[in-house]
C-alpha cells in the first residue's frame, strides 16, 4: 500500500488567511469596521509567549487590531477580572482572548466565563459549548477542533455522512467540541480516552481518527484501520538524538500510521498552523455579527443538512 497523503496544515492555513484578509477588507469597505482581538497574558511562560507574539503579529498581517495586554505573572484575579470587564464594553473589541495556561493562583474557568459569550473568539465559554453542542449556527466553535475538521473537509470532501469517527481525548477545548462538530457532520461518532477498554481495537473501527491526548507516539501503526484520515491534534516536546535537544511528536507514531493512513496530518506542520488561522476567522466572525454582516461560512463549521439550511436562510452559505 502507498503512503498516506501527507496533510499539509501550513499550506491550508496560509490560504485561510488570505480568505480572512479578503474578508477584513470587505468588512472595512462595507462597514467601516475594523476586526479587534484583545489577547491577553499574564505571567512569562516561554511558550505563551511564543504563541502570543504569532497571534499579534497575524492579526496585523490580516488587516486587524491587537489590542495587547501582557500582565505580571503575579496579576490579581480581580484585576484580571476588571480587564476582562473594560474589554467586554469597548466596542473596537470584537474578540478576546486569554492564553492558556493561567497562573495557578487565577481560576481560569472563572476567567473564561467572564468574557461576554459573543466576544469569546477561543470558543470556550460554556454558552458556545451549548450552542454548538445543540447545533445552533451562533456558537463559536473552539480553533483547534475547528482547524482539524476544516481539514478533514479537505481531504474527504464535505459530505462525511456515515463515516466511523473516533476521538480519542476528551478535553473540553479538543476533544469534546470535536465530537461535537463531527456528531454534527453526519458522523458516527466514539469518544475514547484513557479508560477506555480495547483502545487499539476501537481506533481500528474508524474511517476519522482525531488523537488529542497528550501523550507522545501513543497510536501506533496497528491502531489504525487501512486508508483512514489521522488528524493528529497532539504537540509533544521529547528528548532528540542530539544530547540537549528536543523535538516535536505527535499522539500518533507518524512513521508507523504514514504507511497505513490515507492520509495524515504532520506535526509540526499539520493542526498547529490551523490553530491560529481559525482563531483570526473566529475574531472576523466576531466582528462580522457585531456589525451585522454577514459571517464567513467557514467559521460557522454546520457539516450537516440542518446546518446549512440555517445557513441559507441567513444567505451565509458559500
Ligand atoms: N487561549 C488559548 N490558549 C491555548 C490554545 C488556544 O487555542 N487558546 N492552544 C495552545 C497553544 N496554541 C495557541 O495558543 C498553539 C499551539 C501550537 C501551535 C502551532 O502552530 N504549533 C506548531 C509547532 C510549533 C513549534 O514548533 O513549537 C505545529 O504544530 O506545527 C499554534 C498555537 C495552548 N494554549
Ligand atoms: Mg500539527
Amino acid at each position: 500500500m502507498a503512503d498516506a497523503r501527507i496533510i499539509d496544515g501550513k499550506a491550508f492555513a496560509a490560504g485561510l488567511r488570505a480568505r480572512v484578509a479578503d474578508g477584513v477588507a470587505a468588512l472595512k469597505a462595507s462597514h467601516g469596521v475594523t476586526p479587534g482581538l484583545a489577547v491577553v497574558l499574564v505571567g512569562e511562560d516561554p511558550a505563551s509567549q511564543v504563541y502570543v507574539r504569532s497571534k499579534e503579529r497575524a492579526l496585523v498581517d490580516l488587516g486587524m487590531n491587537s489590542f495587547d495586554h501582557h500582565e505580571p505573572a503575579d496579576m490579581a484575579e480581580s484585576d484580571l477580572l476588571a480587564l476582562i470587564d473594560r474589554l467586554n464594553a469597548d466596542p473596537a473589541v470584537h474578540g478576546i482572548l486569554v492564553q492558556l495556561p493561567l497562573p495557578r493562583h487565577i481560576d481560569s474557568q472563572k476567567v473564561l466565563g467572564r468574557i461576554v459569550p459573543e466576544k469569546d473568539a477561543d470558543g470556550f465559554h460554556i454558552v458556545n459549548a451549548g450552542l454548538l453542542a445543540t447545533g445552533q449556527p451562533g456558537a463559536i466553535v473552539p480553533c483547534t477542533p475547528l482547524g482539524s475538521l476544516l481539514l478533514i473537509r479537505d481531504t474527504l470532501g464535505r459530505d462525511l455522512k456515515g463515516k466511523r469517527a473516533l476521538v480519542l481525548g476528551r478535553s473540553n477545548i479538543v476533544g469534546k467540541p470535536m465530537a461535537q462538530l463531527l456528531l454534527q457532520a453526519d458522523c458516527t461518532v466514539t469518544m475514547a480516552h484513557s479508560r477506555t477498554a480495547d483502545l487499539p481495537g476501537e481506533c481500528r473501527r474508524a474511517d476519522i481518527l482525531v488523537a488529542a491526548v497528550g501523550r507522545p507516539e501513543m497510536v501506533r501503526g496497528d491502531w489504525i484501520k487501512p486508508g483512514a484520515t489521522v488528524i493528529d491534534v497532539g504537540i509533544n516536546r521529547v528528548p532528540a538524538a542530539e544530547p540537549g535537544k528536543t523535538r516535536l511528536v505527535g499522539d500518533v507514531a507518524f512513521d508507523e500510521a504514514v504507511k497505513v493512513a490515507g492520509a495524515i496530518t504532520p506535526v509540526p506542520g499539520g493542526v498547529g498552523p490551523m490553530t491560529i488561522a481559525c482563531l483570526m476567522l473566529n475574531t472576523l466572525a466576531a466582528a462580522c455579527r457585531a456589525a451585522g454582516a454577514p459571517v464567513p461560512e467557514e467559521a460557522a463549521a454546520l457539516g450537516n443538512a440542518q446546518g446549512n439550511a440555517q445557513l441559507n436562510a441567513q444567505g451565509m452559505a458559500r
